[in-house]
């Protein structure tokens, strides 16, 4: 379901970011309504992830960054993060349960985790179909499962926005459609709003009410089949995807 403009809103206005010296990011203004799912493409290094963190208060911009409630007041959203997936080594001993207890109360990962503890995780596996993965360990998860664990740490607490970073990244194509049906899903259950990246354009059409394309500034926005069908969308992958789009990389 698309977003509703008129009641809560994300607002980024003119944001610019310079590190070490370097212009990154410039001109930025966009919106992101309620229950709305917005990708953002571009190429290798157009600035993805420092818009993501430039959102999540972790380096420096210029510009501002408002999120406005229904009613139109100014508060602080709560933003649950799925940075880009980190691999672990597939020996490593820790189960999800352990991980998950350690980063949601900081029980210590070498002791037993106490029953409502485990309580707790399972519930919140549970908001990602993935109370079967409690006892993996967490280096021999799928690319899939993996951001399963990641996105339901995400979702604890209920967050107002939620941001990916190329959740479908290490993910097969199967894996990919589950874990987008699963954000479809969350965020109308939720009532949340979801910003991600990706490379694979395949999956916008029928997942991303809106898309992005950035390099270092907005080159287009719009509709999937809008920024696909575009001359900047063309000119930045020299390609042409035809009706359907298509997947690079
Ligand atoms: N801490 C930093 N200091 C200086 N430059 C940085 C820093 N972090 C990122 N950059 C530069 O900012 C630019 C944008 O990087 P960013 O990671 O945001 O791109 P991206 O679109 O997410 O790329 P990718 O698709 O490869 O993940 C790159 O040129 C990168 O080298």
């Amino acid at each position: 379901m698309p977003g509703k403009p008129g009641t809560c809103r994300l607002q980024v206005r003119d944001l610019g970011v310079t590190l070490e010296g370097e212009s990154i990011l410039r001109d930025i203004t966009f919106q992101l309504n309620c229950r709305e799912i917005m990708a953002l493409i571009g190429p290798n290094g157009a600035g993805k992830s420092s818009l993501f963190r430039s959102i999540l208060g972790q380096i420096p911009y210029s510009g501002s960054i408002q999120f406005q409630l229904a009613g139109g007041y100014p508060s602080h959203p709560k933003i649950g993060y799925v940075p880009q997936s980190p691999s672990f080594d597939r020996g490593y001993p820790i189960s999800v349960l352990d991980f998950f207890a350690a980063a949601i109360s900081r029980w210590p990962v070498f002791l037993p985790v106490p029953g409502h503890l485990r309580d707790k995780v399972t519930e919140c596996l549970a908001r990602v179909h993935g109370e079967a993965l409690i006892q993996k360990r967490i280096g021999t998860l799928s690319g899939g499962e993996l951001q399963r664990v990641l996105l339901a740490l995400a979702l604890e607490p209920i967050p107002q926005i939620l941001i990916l970073d190329e959740p479908l990244s290490g993910v097969d194509v199967g894996g990919e459609h589950l874990l987008l049906d699963m954000l479809d899903e969350i965020r109308q259950k939720y009532d949340l709003s979801i910003l991600f990246s990706t490379h694979d354009f395949s999956t916008l059409r029928h997942y991303a009410d809106k898309v992005i394309l950035l390099q270092q500034a907005i080159l287009k926005v719009g509709t999937p089949g809008e920024v696909l069908h575009s001359p900047e969308f063309q000119a930045v992958f020299h390609l042409n995807l035809g009706e359907e789009g298509g997947c690079a990389q």
